[in-house]
Order: structure tokens, then C-alpha cells, then sequence
């Protein structure tokens, strides 16, 4: 599945140099920072009421379809500085087996 991943960063990639009316990637690059961002902060807003909801007996669907937005605005936000899901991919896999608990406390917090 992370094949997708991997296609997404090619094309998203591909979008930081296209023509802004012909694609909405490339109309997020041109905005700017600010406007990506702004549409994280709405996609984890939408993602937060639709855990609620799923919590409560709603659709896991929808739950699943704001998730996804969540992680394509976030892809974007990477891919407009540089980087790609690779790049949190290596950090998750740095802290695998690492305790949370242990992780905190080595940080002396
Ligand atoms: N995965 C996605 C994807 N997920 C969500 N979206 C878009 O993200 C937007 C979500 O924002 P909202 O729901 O807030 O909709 P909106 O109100 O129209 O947004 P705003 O006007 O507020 O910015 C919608 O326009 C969705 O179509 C995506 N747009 C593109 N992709 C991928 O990116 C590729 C490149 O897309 P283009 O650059 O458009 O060719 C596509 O082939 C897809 O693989």
C-alpha cells in the first residue's frame, strides 16, 4: 500500500512546478505556505469531529475519508519544504519498539 505513497510524492512533486489553474496542488504551491497549512488545520478540525461522531455510532467511512484529506494536505505541507512521507516514515521506524513512556523520559520530561 505505501506504493501510493510513493506514486502521491511523484506527482506532488511534479505540482510544485506545474500551472496553478490546471491543478490543485499546484494552486496550494502557488498560495503559499499559509494556505496549506490553513488547510491542515481544517482537515484535523474535520478529522477530530469525525472521530467524535465515529465514537458516538457514525460512519467509519466517514472517518476514513477525512483521515485521508488530513494526510494528503500534510503530504503537501511536506512536499512544499522539501520533504516526503519517507522522511516521517524513516522517523516512525527510528522509534519502532521504542516505548513512548521510555522515548518521554529519555528526553527528561
Ligand atoms: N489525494 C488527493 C486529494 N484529496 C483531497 N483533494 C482535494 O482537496 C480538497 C479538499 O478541500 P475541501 O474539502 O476543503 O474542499 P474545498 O472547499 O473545495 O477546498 P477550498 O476551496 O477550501 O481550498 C478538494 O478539492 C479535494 O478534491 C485531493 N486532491 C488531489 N489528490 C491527489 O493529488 C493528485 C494531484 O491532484 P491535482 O494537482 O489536482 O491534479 C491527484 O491525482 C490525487 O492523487
Amino acid at each position: 500500500m505505501s506504493d501510493v505513497l510513493d506514486q502521491l510524492a511523484k506527482v506532488l512533486e511534479q505540482r510544485r512546478t506545474a500551472e496553478a489553474d490546471a491543478s490543485y496542488v499546484a494552486s496550494l504551491h502557488k498560495a503559499g505556505l499559509d494556505k496549506i497549512l490553513k488547510k491542515v488545520g481544517e482537515e484535523s478540525a474535520e478529522t477530530i469531529i469525525a472521530a467524535k461522531a465515529c465514537e458516538a455510532g457514525g460512519a467509519k467511512s466517514d472517518l476514513v475519508y477525512e483521515t485521508a484529506d488530513l494526510w494528503f494536505h500534510s503530504l503537501v505541507m511536506l512536499s512544499h519544504l522539501g520533504l516526503s512521507h519517507d522522511d516521517v516514515l524513516q522517523e516512525l521506524e527510528r522509534r519502532f519498539g521504542l516505548s513512548g513512556l521510555e522515548e518521554k523520559a529519555s528526553r527528561g520530561q
